[in-house]
C-alpha cells in the first residue's frame, strides 16, 4: 500500500470487559498476547478484592499501561442538586484514577430520564469537571451512547466539548455508537486530531433489536461482524488521531471464552484493521489461494486400510508413498489425500488426540514466503515439520483449531510436492470420464463460541470473504453456518470453507466436536463434471452414498420445474438438488466414517455459488437415522460414555 507519512505504529488496548476471568486473568491474558494497555472497565475493579493501587501494581508488572478508566455514567445535565452531587462523584473517581495511575475518564451520554435537553447546560458541567480534572493533571472525553437520552450522535457529544471549550476535555469515539446508528461518519476526519482523547472499537453482526441489547451482548472485534469499522477507523486518523486503537466489546461469547484466545483474537483484529485502515507498519498482501491441493489425514494401520477401503469405493487410486515416512498419497483427478501413520509425527500426536480425522489441509498459493510473513504479523503460530534429506520444507501455520495448513506452491522449475517427496506410482490412464475434478469445498465443525474468531483469521490472513450466516436445523439442534471463500473463487478454483457451529452436543457438528475430542474437518466436498454418472458408478462400486427419502424428492418437483426424467434421475441417484439465479447445484453425501468425517460429490453448474444448504437438513436427518440404527438411542445409558 503505498504511503506517504512514515509508518506510526498506535499503541493497542484492550477494555476488561472483553475478556472473561477475574481482574488479574484479564490483565494477564492482554498482556501475555502483547497488548500495551488496558481499559479499566469500573465493574472490574469493584469487584476486584485489592486496592487500585494493586491493579496499578500488577499492570505495571505485566508492562500494561491503563490507557482509560470508564465508563462514568449519568453526569451532564442534571438537575440541581443531582448536579453538585455529581461534581463530588466526580472528584472520588479521580482519586481512583490518581491510584490506578491513568489520567484519562470516560464520561458517557447521560441515559436518565430527567436529564435535561441543553447542550449548553452539559457543556458547562463537562467544563467544571474538566478543570477540576485539569487541577489534578487528569483529562476527561466524552463519548455519546447511541441510546443516550438526548445526545446519541458523535456530532452533539463534539458539540458540546466544543462549547465547552476545556484543554482537558476532550471527544471520545466509538465504532459501535456511531455505525449502529448508520451515522454519517465522514466529518470525523475534521476533527482536530488532538482533540479526539480515545478510540474504540467494535464491529458486530447486523441484527434487527434494540441498539442497547444489540451493544451489551452482540459486539464484537473489527473484521468479525458487518459493520464499516475500517473506513470509520480511516476517517478518525484522517483527523490526525495518535492516541490508542482500543477495543470495547461486549459479548456473551467472551465472557465465557478462555480469556487468552479472545484476546489474541482481539490483537489480531487490531493489527489488520489498522493495516486495512493504511497506517501501521503495513502487511504483506494476503495469498492467492488458487485451490486445496491436499488433505491429510491422522489414521493408524487400522484407520489406513479401512479409509484406503472407503477411498477405492470413491474411485481413489494409491499412487504413491513418501520417501521416508509412513504417508501414503491416494488421488483421484485433481484430488490429492493423503494418509499418515507415521510415529512421532504431528499426525499421530493429532491421531492420538482425535482418532482418524484430518490433521492438515494445503492451500495452493502464490506465494507461500509472503502468505508466511502476513501470518506471522498477524500473530498466528507457525509449523516447521521435520524434513528428510531432499525432501521439500513446506511452510505452515496453525488454523485456531490447532488443525495444520500447509502453503504449497511449485518450486521455480515447476516440480511439485509430489515428485519431490514421494515414490509416486505409475497411472494407468483408466480415470473414469466422471472422475473427481478436484476439491470444492472443506467443512469444518467449530467449538462452541469459536465462529467469530475462526472468521477473524481466515478474513485477515487469507483475505477470505464471508458469506450469509445460515441456521440449519439438525433433528437434535440448531447448526449455524457461515461460508469463508477466497475471493477469486469460481467452479474449479478457489477455496471454500464452509464453518459449522452447534451449541447442541446431540447435533451432527455437535457430536463430532465432541467424538473427536475438539474440532476439525468435518467433510470434504469433491468436484465433479457429471455428478450423476459418479455416483451411479461408484454406487456399483459400493461407495456408501446415503439414501434419501422420496418424500425430498416429492417437495423438489413442487419447489424447481423438473421434468419426471430429470427428476427421476436424482432420485436414482441419491442426488440432492437446489438451484439459484446463477445456477444449479447436484450433490451427493457419504455416510460418515466411524461417525467422523464424510465425503460429498458436487456439480456446479452455471454460477451457483453456495453449498447446497437448504438440503443440509435432509443429509443430516439421514446421517442421525443411520446412527440411530447402529447406536439406538434407547441403549444410550448402556454405551460406553465417550460414545455418549
Ligand atoms: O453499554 C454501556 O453502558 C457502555 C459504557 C461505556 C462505553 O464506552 C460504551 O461504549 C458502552
Ligand atoms: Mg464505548
Amino acid at each position: 500500500m503505498p504511503r506517504s507519512a512514515p509508518a506510526f505504529t498506535f499503541a493497542k488496548s484492550i477494555a476488561t470487559v472483553s475478556l472473561s476471568g477475574t481482574l488479574p486473568e484479564k490483565l494477564e491474558a492482554a498482556a501475555a498476547v502483547g497488548f500495551d494497555g488496558v481499559e479499566i472497565f469500573e465493574n472490574d475493579l469493584l469487584t476486584f478484592d485489592g486496592s487500585p493501587a494493586d491493579v496499578r501494581r500488577i499492570a505495571e508488572g505485566l508492562g500494561l499501561a491503563i490507557t482509560i478508566f470508564q465508563p462514568f455514567r449519568d453526569f451532564e445535565a442534571m438537575p440541581d442538586p443531582i448536579r453538585a452531587r455529581n461534581l463530588d462523584r466526580a472528584e472520588r473517581k479521580f482519586d481512583v484514577m490518581q491510584a490506578l495511575g491513568t489520567d484519562l475518564v470516560l464520561v458517557c451520554s447521560n441515559v436518565q430520564p430527567h436529564a435535561i435537553d441543553d447542550p449548553a447546560r452539559a457543556a458547562a458541567d463537562l467544563a467544571e469537571m474538566a478543570e477540576r480534572a485539569h487541577r489534578r493533571g487528569l483529562r476527561v472525553g466524552y463519548e455519546a451512547l447511541a441510546w443516550g437520552r438526548h445526545v446519541n450522535r458523535w456530532r452533539q457529544a463534539w458539540d458540546i466539548v466544543n462549547r465547552a471549550d476545556h484543554p482537558a476535555l476532550g471527544l471520545i469515539v466509538d465504532s459501535f455508537h456511531t455505525l449502529s446508528l448508520g451515522d454519517d461518519f465522514s466529518g470525523l476526519a475534521d476533527v482536530p486530531g488532538e482533540r479526539i482523547f480515545f478510540a474504540q472499537l467494535a464491529d458486530a453482526p447486523k441484527l434487527s433489536m434494540d441498539v442497547l441489547s444489540w451493544s451489551r451482548h452482540f459486539r464484537n472485534f473489527p473484521g468479525q461482524g458487518q459493520l464499516p469499522v475500517t473506513e470509520f477507523l480511516t476517517a478518525v486518523l484522517a483527523s490526525g488521531y495518535r492516541g490508542p486503537l482500543s477495543l470495547e466489546v461486549f459479548n456473551d461469547e467472551f465472557r465465557s471464552a478462555p480469556a487468552r484466545l479472545t484476546a489474541l483474537d482481539g490483537l489480531r483484529s487490531l493489527i489488520h484493521v489498522e493495516a486495512e485502515a493504511g497506517h501501521g507498519p503495513g502487511l504483506p498482501e494476503p495469498p492467492v489461494c488458487d485451490g486445496v491441493e491436499f488433505l491429510e489425514f491422522a489414521v493408524d494401520a487400522a484407520a489406513h486400510d479401512k479409509l484406503a477401503g472407503l477411498l477405492g469405493t470413491l474411485g481413489f487410486r494409491h499412487a504413491g508413498r513418501h520417501r521416508s515416512k509412513a504417508v501414503d498419497l491416494y488421488r483421484q483427478g485433481g484430488v490429492n489425500l493423503v494418509l499418515n501413520s507415521e510415529e512421532d509425527s504431528a499426525a499421530s500426536e493429532h491421531f492420538q488426540m482425535h482418532g482418524p480425522s484430518v490433521c492438515a489441509m494445503a492451500f495452493r498459493v502464490d506465494d507461500s514466503r509472503r502468505a508466511i510473513a502476513r501470518a506471522e504479523a498477524l500473530r498466528c503460530v507457525l509449523w516447521r515439520e521435520r524434513v528428510g534429506e531432499g525432501e521439500r520444507h513446506i511452510p505452515a501455520l496453525r488454523a485456531p483449531d490447532g488443525t495444520l495448513i500447509h502453503l504449497v506452491e511449485n518450486d521455480a522449475a515447476g516440480r511439485s510436492i509430489w515428485e519431490d517427496d514421494f515414490h509416486l506410482l505409475p497411472d494407468d490412464g483408466a480415470a473414469s470420464p466422471a472422475a473427481l475434478t478436484g476439491i470444492d469445498h472443506v467443512a469444518q465443525a467449530l467449538p462452541f463460541g469459536r465462529m467469530d474468531g475462526f472468521v477473524l483469521f481466515y478474513r485477515a490472513v487469507f483475505g477470505f470473504v464471508p458469506e450469509t450466516l445460515w441456521e440449519l436445523p439438525d433433528p437434535y439442534g440448531l447448526i449455524r453456518s457461515r461460508a469463508l471463500v477466497s475471493p477469486n473463487a469460481e467452479p474449479g478454483r478457489g477455496v471454500r470453507l464452509p464453518l459449522n457451529i452447534s451449541e447442541s452436543r446431540r447435533t451432527a457438528t455437535g457430536r463430532f466436536v465432541g467424538a473427536t475430542a475438539g474440532a476439525g474437518v468435518h467433510h470434504i466436498a469433491f468436484a465433479s463434471r457429471d455428478a450423476g454418472a459418479l455416483v451411479e458408478e461408484r454406487l456399483a462400486a459400493g461407495a456408501p452414498f446415503l439414501a434419501i427419502p422420496a418424500n425430498y424428492y416429492d417437495d423438489l418437483a413442487v419447489k424447481h420445474p423438473l421434468d419426471d426424467d430429470a427428476l427421476a434421475a436424482l432420485k436414482r441417484r441419491e442426488l440432492l438438488y437446489d438451484r439459484d439465479d446463477h445456477g444449479a447445484f447436484l450433490h451427493a453425501y457419504t455416510d460418515s466414517f466411524e461417525d467422523r468425517f464424510f465425503f460429498e460429490v458436487v456439480e456446479r453448474q452455471g454460477d451457483y455459488r453456495q453449498f447446497g444448504a437448504v438440503n443440509a437438513p435432509v443429509r443430516m436427518a439421514v446421517q442421525a437415522q443411520l446412527r440411530e440404527d447402529r447406536w439406538p438411542t434407547r441403549y444410550l445409558d448402556q454405551r460406553h460414555p465417550d460414545q455418549q
